[in-house]
């Protein structure tokens, strides 16, 4: 089959009917429910870009000669990963970076795992085959999907088998005869419920001893399956327009908590089955990191051209931008953009044929930007709540605009250097749905966690950083300073 356009999309979740539950109610229908409807016509935009943009964002199938996503691509060459980084850019464009779910973060993820393969096989090769399959078979029917890593927050100080409640977390029930049964709760799934399936893998970054077996499960289902339900949190999306709220009415993809109760998931959409060494080393081991990390490091430097250009418009807008501190900031902005152009740059020019034939991204360059955003995306968004001041809070409505008493008052009072008041407002609608909205916040809670901890990422990098080169730069340096070290032992 190939790649689908939006249409499909929204017809496929239609006739899905899955289990989702959002303010105290079942969701009929998410297409056409308040909640979802706006994301959904957004993701469904994306699918149609695929064939407005056919010699960028499809390729042809080596499996079926269909023309599918290019988001699925193995890239083989350096200039094929160019290609599918080209087409994540063009996918990030339509929202400015600000959805985190977008197909195209874990089509990256199927494709690694499903050429890397021989860590499944460790347990069984069935598994391998399966995670082989997956990977086509997502391709072939251009599955989109979401994922859930995390057990629910109750101690962290104990692993999940020493917890209160253990079972509490998703856990294998039993093993039958052509299939496992699974029960418990999992965070967080982005999009949970509006896609066509969910991938549950162990967390990125979070090891887990042998006693944590009964937890550790890596498995796909769709999201339809008996027993599986989505508890999605309140909604950001407002039902107001584009005008007054130009991203949280298209693009809030919404998180849910992910409860499976004694859902049934068949053997061959099983890839780790009760094994926490495998579950350890699954992201790593198979490159899957690599490629969602190229994904993202490519995505945020949209977002962040998309932010810069927030910024500078303000600055223009109200005569700010000759100030030194203001200018001060904006450099900031554009050497974080910059930087991280030059991480993906070296990733994609370091790029070596992985043991599989994939042309992997150089890990290191990535790895440094997957940690490196996180702690910088707040202050991004910091600097343009600073810049805008008081006009990120003096924002009326369209309505208010379109009152016959006030509207013209308030396209005179809020003129600014360059902008008609309605103009002006436009533009700082839009800085404070980045900033300070619940989306906007949500956006910058979402870029800090949702790869993982960063403390604990920063912890794993610290700790796998190859030290010795500069500590013995640095002894090699002592060694030749002149010394006369006296002799303490005859003190
Ligand atoms: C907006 C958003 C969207 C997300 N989307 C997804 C998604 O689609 N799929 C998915 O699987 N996950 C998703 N996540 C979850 C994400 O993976 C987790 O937030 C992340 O892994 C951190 O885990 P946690 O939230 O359980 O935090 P915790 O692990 O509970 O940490 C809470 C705090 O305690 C500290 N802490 C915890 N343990 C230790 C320790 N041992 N030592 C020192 N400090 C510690 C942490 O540093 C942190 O400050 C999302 C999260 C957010 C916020």
């Amino acid at each position: 089959m190939p790649a689908k356009t939006g249409a499909e999309y929204i017809e496929r979740l239609k006739n899905a009917k899955n289990n989702i539950y959002i303010h105290g109610e079942r969701v009929e229908d998410p297409t056409t429910h308040p909640a979802f409807k706006n994301v959904i016509q957004s993701m469904a935009k994306l699918y149609d870009t695929q064939y407005e943009k056919q010699e960028k964002m499809l390729y042809t199938s080596p499996q079926t000669g269909d023309k599918v996503g290019m988001t699925f691509y193995r890239p083989e060459t350096i200039d094929d990963l160019i290609k599918r980084r080209e087409a994540i850019q063009e996918w990030a464009r339509i929202s400015g970076g600000m959805m985190g779910r977008s197909p195209d973060y874990l089509n990256a993820e199927v494709m690694a795992m499903g050429v890397a393969t021989d860590l499944f096989a460790e347990d069984d090769p069935m598994f391998a085959e399966n995670a082989k399959n997956y990977y086509d078979y997502a391709r072939e029917n251009d599955v989109s999907l979401t994922h859930t890593l995390i057990h629910p927050q109750v101690n962290r100080q104990k692993a999940q088998h020493e917890q209160k409640d253990a079972n509490v977390a998703l856990h294998l029930v039993e093993k039958k005869s052509d299939g496992i049964i699974v029960d418990g709760a999992r965070l967080l799934a982005t999009q949970g419920g509006i896609t066509d399936e969910i991938l549950v893998f162990p967390s990125t970054v979070k090891q887990s001893g042998e006693h944590d077996d009964p937890y550790s499960l890596a498995f796909v289902v769709p999201n339809n399956t008996p027993g599986l339900k989505y508890f999605s949190r309140e909604s950001f999306d407002y039902g107001k327009d584009e005008w007054d709220h130009p991203l949280s009415s298209r693009f809030e993809e919404g998180d849910a908590i992910v409860y499976f109760d004694n859902v049934f998931v068949p053997w061959e959409k099983v890839f780790v089955c009760g094994n926490s060494s495998i579950c350890n080393r699954t992201f790593l081991e198979t490159n899957a990191v690599v490629h969602m990390s190229h994904q993202v490091v490519a995505k945020n430097i949209v977002k962040t051209e998309f932010v810069l250009g927030v910024i500078l418009s303000v600055m223009d807008a109200i005569g700010i931008d000759k100030f030194q501190h203001v200018q001060d900031k904006g450099t900031e902005v554009m050497l974080i953009l910059e930087t991280m152009k030059s991480h993906l740059y070296k990733a994609e020019h370091n790029a070596k044929l992985d043991k599989w034939g994939t042309m992997t991204p150089d890990f290191e360059a990535l790895n440094a930007a997957r940690n490196w955003f996180p702690r910088v995306y707040p202050r991004i968004t910091e600097i343009l709540r600073i810049l805008g001041a008081s006009g990120l809070m003096g924002i009326p409505t369209e309505e208010d605009f379109h009152h016959e008493d006030i509207g013209p008052l308030l396209d005179r009072a809020l003129q600014s250097k360059n902008l008609q008041g309605y103009d002006r407002v436009k533009l700082f609608r839009l800085a404070w749905d980045v900033t300070m909205s619940a989306f906007g916040s949500r956006q910058t809670h979402y870029e800090y966690y949702f790869f993982g901890d960063p403390i604990k990422m920063g912890m794993t990098y610290f700790e796998q950083f190859n030290k010795e080169p500069y500590k013995e730069y640095v002894q090699d340096f002592l060694k030749n300073v002149k010394s006369s070290k006296p002799d303490f032992t005859k003190v």
